[in-house]
């Protein structure tokens, strides 16, 4: 890492289900970091690495009409998030859960579990709960993640043709917006999933104006009311990651879509990197997960 082209910053490492961050506090606005910057702090050679770096910033210090629209709503953090090689992303659905947590193990924010956080897809509402799925100590949250869509053209059940390393044909995926784009293609084994090299970005036709987020599955069994899926994905701006949140969205609303009437509303999503779980309430869906501090450190020229 060129350390001379960075500011003097504190950071704190986290992750939600492997999906990493570096946490910059910057509660006034004064460390505005180029993508450069942003992706010389990612880089997992030359730099501290990560997914994306998380800039946690008061809504009333930036001018983004986002955070501008998320002060005056009350939401008074704004997750300003960058994915690994510098670029803007709207929203990040483990990210918004690993911020809260900052914020409360950094007594950012005290004497309440809920907290609003302004973000460029909405104010999202999260909720420190209990770990529905292990007895751990792990912190969990819940975020109420809002509105998601599919195109207008989905009653074909897919409207993308995405080309994977290792697959001779290519598949159909259908796109779904979380405030984020992604395109979700199912596949027929855990063999299929597991063999496959996600190292260059699947080709996805016709390519989407802001490119996307591509979540490869396979549905599994519904235990009771829940339904099970596995997945991959590969990232918008970052590459194949351990988790993705909005993925997980995009992935059980695509599960739910596919399965047809009757298909359970909650969903149990299993990554490389752990396990999330996913609820539908109509038109909108909330995401919960875990989230972990690890580290703390300094970048400095000193
Ligand atoms: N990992 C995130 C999504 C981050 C943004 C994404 N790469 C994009 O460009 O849309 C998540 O947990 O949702």
């Amino acid at each position: 890492m060129d350390t001379a082209a960075l500011p003097d910053i504190r950071f704190t490492k986290g992750h939600g289900t492997g999906n990493d961050f570096i946490l910059i506090e910057d509660p006034d606005g004064s460390v505005a970091l180029t993508p450069d910057q942003v992706a010389a702090l990612a880089d997992r050679h030359f730099g501290i690495g990560a997914d994306g770096v998380i800039r946690v910033v008061r809504s009333a210090a930036l001018t983004d009409p986002m955070a501008v629209a998320a002060a005056q709503d009350g939401a008074e953090w704004f997750m300003d998030y960058s994915n690994a090689d510098g670029s803007v992303a709207e929203m990040c659905g483990n990210g918004v859960r690993v911020f809260v947590h900052y914020l409360f193990e950094n007594e950012l924010v005290t004497g309440t579990s809920v907290v609003r956080v302004g973000t460029r897809a909405g104010v999202k509402t999260v909720t420190r709960i209990q770990d529905p799925y292990h007895d751990g100590t792990a912190a969990w949250y819940s975020a109420e993640m809002g509105n998601w869509s599919f195109p207008e053209s989905t009653d074909r059940g897919a409207d993308a043709l995405v080309r994977i390393d290792d697959l001779d044909v290519p598949r159909a995926g259908l796109s779904v917006d979380m405030g984020n784009p992604h395109t979700v293609v199912a596949l027929a084994t855990d063999d299929e999933l597991d063999g496959l090299s996600l190292v260059a970005a699947p080709e996805v036709s016709p390519t989407p104006q802001h490119g996307t987020n591509v979540e490869l599955i396979v549905p599994g069994e519904s235990a009771g009311e829940e339904g099970s899926l596995r997945m991959r994905v590969h990232e918008r701006g970052v590459g194949e990651t351990q988790s993705c949140g909005t993925g997980s969205c995009a992935a059980a609303l695509a599960a739910r879509f596919w399965a047809g009437a009757g298909a359970p509303d909650r969903w149990r999503v299993e990554v490389p990197g752990g396990t999330v779980r996913v609820d539908v309430r109509g038109q909108e869906v909330d995401l919960a997960g875990p989230a972990a501090l690890v580290a703390r450190g300094e970048v400095s020229r000193a």
